[in-house]
C-alpha cells in the first residue's frame, strides 16, 4: 500500500511493526466508527450524536480507502460536501491536526470537527462550560419530551437519565423506552426492587458494554488485519506490476536486440545474395556474349568446314591419283631392284668363276712346273754333277717356260732374272732357304717354307737351294680390280672344284712358284701358295663376301688361313710379301657362300696395299697374338684404318691367335673381349695351330654378313642408302 509520500513499501508486514509512522501507533487502533459509538454512548447528546454520525460520514468520505487516518490532501474530498474553498478546507486541517503529524486520526478528526462544528453553529460558545451547558439543556428539554409522553414527573426522568448516562446504556440500548417504563413501573409499584433492577441493569449494561468494546475491538482488528492484507495485496500487486514491468521491458529490450540481430543478419544475407545476383548477372551477361560469338563462330565453322570438305575431296582425289603413281613407281622401283640385284648376283658369280678358272689354270701350271721339276731332276741325276752349269739344261728350264707361257696365257709371273735366264731349281732354292724368317726382300722374295702335308713338323729346310723370285708389283696389282669384279672374258664353270686355294697370280705378277717335286722337298711350294683343296659341294655358291684379314706380322694369319681352308698347320711359315687370296666355300644355314680371303703382309712397309683392300671388303678380320702384348696394343691401329677407309659400315672380327700356346700369353682373354665389346666387334680367341676356333670363328662372320645381306635386301624402300652396320657382338 503506499505510503503517505507515496513510495512504494515493498514489505507491508512494516506498515504493522511501524514505530510511531502513521497515525496508528496508540489511539489509531480502534475504527473511527466504534471510537464515535464509544463517545456517543459514554457522553454525547443527541445532537452531539448527529454531529458525531456526521463527523463518522465526513471522516468516512475522507478515508475512502479505509486507512484509518486521513492525510492533508484526503481533506479535499470535502471540497464537494462542505461549502468550503480548498485554502479554508486546509486550514481545517490544520487546526483539527492537533498533534501537527500531518495525519488525522478519528479522534482528532471528531473532536476537532465537533469543535469546529459547533463553533460554526453556535459561535458564541466557545468552551467547554458552554457546552456542557448547553448539553444539560437539550438534556432538560429532553426529559421534558418525554414526560409528556409517558406522565413522567420531571425529576424521574432526569433520575432516569442519569441511571442511563451513568449505565451508559446510549451506547448498548437503541431504544431505552421498555427500560424506562420497566424502571418508572417498578419505582411506582415495588420501590425496594429498584435499587436490585438498577444493579441488574448496571450489571448487564456493563457487560454488554464489555461486549460491545469486545466485538468493536475484534471489528477494528479485523479492519485492522483487512487493510493490512490490503496493504499487503497492494503491495504484491505493485510489485508484480513492477515486476511485470521489468520483465516486459527486459523481454522487450531482447527482443529488440533479437530483432535487430535477426534483422542485419537478414540484411547481410540480402546483401549477399544482391551481390550473388549481380555476379550471376554479370556472367549470365559474359555467357551470353561468349554464346553469341560462338554462335557467329560456328557460323564461319561452317563455312570453313565445307571449304575444308570441298578441299579435302580434292586432295583425296590427288592422293588417290599419286597413290596409284606411286604404286607405279614402287613397281616399276621393285622391278629395277630386282634387275639390280640379278645383276649384282651375275656379277659376284662371274666374279667367282674368274677366280676359280684362274685357280684352276694355276693348278695346271703348278702341274707342269712339277713335271718340269721332275725332269730337271730326273736330268740331274742322270747327268754329271759336273755339267750342271750345262747349256742342256739351261734350254730345258727356255724350253718349258716357253710352253707355260703359251698355257697360261701370262698368267704367271715370267719366273727370270734380270739377264732372261731362268734359274735353276737349285739355285732357287738356295736362295730361299738362305732368307731368314721375315724377309726383308720386300716385294720380290716368297720364301718356300712348305711342309709335307700331314706332318706337323716344319720342313728341314729344303735340301734344294732354289733360285726363284716372285715380283709383284704394288701399282699394279691386279686384286683391288678382282675385289672390284672387273673381269670381262668368260669362264668356264667347275662345278666340282668347291674350294680353290689360290695364289695371287696374274699376268701383272712375276712370280716363281716353287715346285713340289717328290714327297721328300716338302718345301717345294712358296709360302702364299694356296694347295687347290678338293670338297665335293652339291651347289654353286649363292652369293660371294670379300673378307679382308689383317693384324701385326707373325700374329698367324697366313697359318689360320691355311688352317682354315687346308685343315693343316705349317710351321716356320713365311712372312706374307704383298698380298694373297684364298676362297672357301662354306655352308651358312643351307645357303652356300663363297668367302674371298685376302691375307694382307703385318709388315709394316706394306701397309699401304693393305688399305687400298679395305675399300671392297664386306667384313674385316683383325688378328693378334695373344702371346705377344705389342701386337694386342697394335689392335687399335688397325681398327681405326679400317674405320678411316670404310667408316663402320663393315662387321669386324677380332681373332686372339695361338690359344695352344697358353704358358706365354701376354693378352689376358678379359682384355680381348672388352677390347671388341667397346667397339662392336666379334670376338674369339683361337688357334691355327690346334684349329680351335678356327671355323668358328669364320662362321659366325659369315653368317653375320649374310643376315645382313638378307636385311638389306628386304628393305627395298631404302634402297640406294647404305646398310646400317649390325651389332657385330650380338
Ligand atoms: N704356337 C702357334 N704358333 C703359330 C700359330 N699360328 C702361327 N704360328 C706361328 O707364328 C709364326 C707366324 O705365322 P704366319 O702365319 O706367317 O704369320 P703372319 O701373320 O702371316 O705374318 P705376316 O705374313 O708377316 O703378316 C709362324 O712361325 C707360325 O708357325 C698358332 O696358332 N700357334
Ligand atoms: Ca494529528
Ligand atoms: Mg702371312
Amino acid at each position: 500500500m503506499a505510503a503517505p509520500d507515496g513510495r512504494v513499501v515493498s514489505r507491508p508486514q512494516r506498515l504493522g511493526q511501524g514505530s510511531g509512522r502513521g497515525p496508528k501507533g496508540r489511539g489509531a487502533c480502534l475504527h473511527p466508527l466504534d471510537s464515535l459509538e464509544q463517545k456517543e454512548t459514554q457522553e454525547q447528546t443527541p445532537g452531539q450524536l448527529d454531529m458525531l454520525r456526521k463527523a463518522q460520514e465526513f471522516f468516512q468520505t475522507c478515508d475512502a480507502e479505509g486507512k484509518g487516518f486521513i492525510a492533508r490532501k484526503d481533506m479535499q474530498r470535502l471540497h464537494k460536501e462542505l461549502p468550503l474553498s480548498l485554502e479554508e478546507l486546509e486550514d481545517v486541517f490544520d487546526a483539527l491536526d492537533a498533534d501537527g503529524n500531518g495525519y488525522l486520526t478519528p479522534e482528532e478528526f471528531t473532536a476537532g470537527f465537533s469543535h469546529f462544528f459547533f463553533r460554526q453553529n453556535n459561535p458564541s460558545q466557545e468552551d467547554a462550560g458552554e457546552q456542557v451547558a448547553q448539553r444539560h439543556k437539550e438534556k432538560v428539554y429532553q426529559s421534558r419530551g418525554n414526560e409528556d409522553l409517558g406522565d413522567m414527573g420531571e425529576d424521574e426522568e432526569a433520575q432516569f437519565q442519569m441511571l442511563m448516562d451513568r449505565l451508559g446504556a446510549q451506547k448498548v440500548l437503541e431504544d431505552e423506552s421498555d427500560v424506562k417504563q420497566l424502571w418508572l413501573q417498578l419505582k411506582k409499584d415495588e420501590p425496594h426492587l429498584l435499587s436490585n433492577f438498577e444493579d441488574f441493569l448496571t450489571r448487564i449494561f456493563s457487560q454488554l458494554q464489555e461486549a460491545h468494546e469486545e466485538k468493536n475491538e475484534l471489528e477494528y482488528a479485523l479492519k485492522r488485519k483487512i487493510a493490512a492484507y490490503d496493504e499487503e495485496i497492494q503491495h504484491l500487486y505493485e510489485e508484480m506490476e513492477q515486476q511485470i514491468k521489468s520483465e516486459k521491458e527486459q523481454f522487450l529490450l531482447k527482443d529488440t536486440e533479437r530483432f535487430q540481430a535477426r534483422s542485419q543478419e537478414l540484411e547481410q544475407k540480402l546483401l549477399c545474395k544482391e551481390q550473388e545476383l549481380e555476379q550471376l548477372t554479370q556472367k549470365q551477361k559474359r555467357l551470353e556474349g561468349q554464346c553469341t560469338a560462338l554462335h557467329h563462330d560456328k557460323h564461319e565453322t561452317k563455312a570453313e568446314n565445307t571449304k575444308l570438305k570441298l578441299t579435302n575431296q580434292e586432295l583425296a582425289r590427288e592422293l588417290e591419283r599419286t597413290s596409284w603413281e606411286l604404286q607405279d613407281a614402287q613397281q616399276q622401283l621393285e622391278s629395277l631392284q630386282q634387275e639390280a640385284c640379278k645383276l649384282h648376283q651375275e656379277k659376284e658369280m662371274e666374279v667367282y668363276r674368274v677366280t676359280e678358272s684362274l685357280q684352276r689354270e694355276k693348278a695346271g701350271l703348278l702341274k707342269q712346273l712339277d713335271f718340269l721339276r721332275e725332269r730337271n731332276k730326273h736330268l740331274r741325276d742322270e747327268r754329271d754333277i759336273c755339267f750342271q752349269k750345262n747349256k742342256a739344261a739351261t734350254a730345258n728350264t727356255a724350253a718349258s717356260r716357253a710352253s707355260w707361257k703359251n698355257r697360261s696365257g701370262s698368267v704367271i709371273g715370267k719366273y727370270v732374272d734380270g739377264r732372261g735366264i731362268l734359274r735353276s731349281q737349285s739355285e732357287e732354292e738356295e736362295e730361299v732357304f738362305s732368307i731368314p724368317r721375315r724377309s726383308s726382300l720386300g716385294l720380290s722374295g716368297y720364301p718356300l717354307t712348305e711342309e709335307e702335308p700331314g706332318t706337323g713338323e716344319p720342313g728341314p729346310g729344303g735340301p734344294y737351294p732354289r733360285p726363284l723370285r716372285r715380283i709383284i708389283s704394288i701399282e699394279e696389282d691386279p686384286l683391288p680390280q678382282l675385289l672390284d669384279g672387273g673381269f670381262e672374258q668368260p669362264l668356264s664353270k667347275c662345278p666340282e672344284e668347291e674350294e680353290v686355294c689360290d695364289q695371287g697370280a696374274q699376268g701383272q705378277i712375276q712370280e716363281a712358284p716353287p715346285l713340289k717335286l717328290t714327297p721328300t722337298s716338302p718345301r717345294g711350294q712358296p709360302v702364299g701358295k694356296e694347295a687347290v683343296c678338293k670338297e665335293s659341294s652339291p651347289s654353286a655358291p649363292d652369293r660371294l663376301f670379300k673378307i679382308v684379314f689383317v693384324g701385326n706380322s707373325a700374329v698367324g694369319k697366313t697359318s689360320f688361313l691355311r688352317r682354315f681352308c687346308e685343315g693343316r698347320f705349317s710351321p716356320g711359315m713365311a712372312a706374307t710379301v704383298g698380298i694373297d687370296y684364298r676362297v672357301k666355300t662354306v655352308n651358312v644355314d643351307d645357303s652356300q657362300v663363297a668367302l674371298q680371303l685376302w691375307d694382307t703382309a703385318g709388315q709394316e712397309r706394306y701397309r699401304c696395299i693393305t688399305q687400298q683392300f679395305f675399300r671392297k671388303a664386306d667384313g674385316v678380320i683383325v688378328m693378334y697374338d695373344l702371346t705377344d702384348k705389342q701386337s694386342f696394343l697394335s689392335v687399335r691401329r688397325w681398327l681405326s684404318s679400317v674405320e678411316e677407309a670404310v667408316g663402320d659400315r663393315v662387321p669386324v672380327l677380332l681373332l686372339g691367335n695361338k690359344l695352344d700356346n697358353e704358358k706365354e700369353r701376354e693378352v689376358p682373354r678379359g682384355l680381348g673381349e672388352q677390347l671388341a665389346k667397346d667397339n662392336n666387334l666379334i670376338f674369339y680367341e683361337c688357334s691355327a695351330y690346334s684349329g680351335h676356333n678356327t671355323k668358328e670363328s669364320l662362321l659366325h662372320l659369315a653368317r653375320f654378313l649374310k643376315e645382313q645381306e638378307d636385311t638389306v635386301r628386304e628393305d627395298t624402300i631404302q634402297v640406294g642408302h647404305p646398310a646400317k652396320k649390325k651389332s657385330c657382338c650380338g
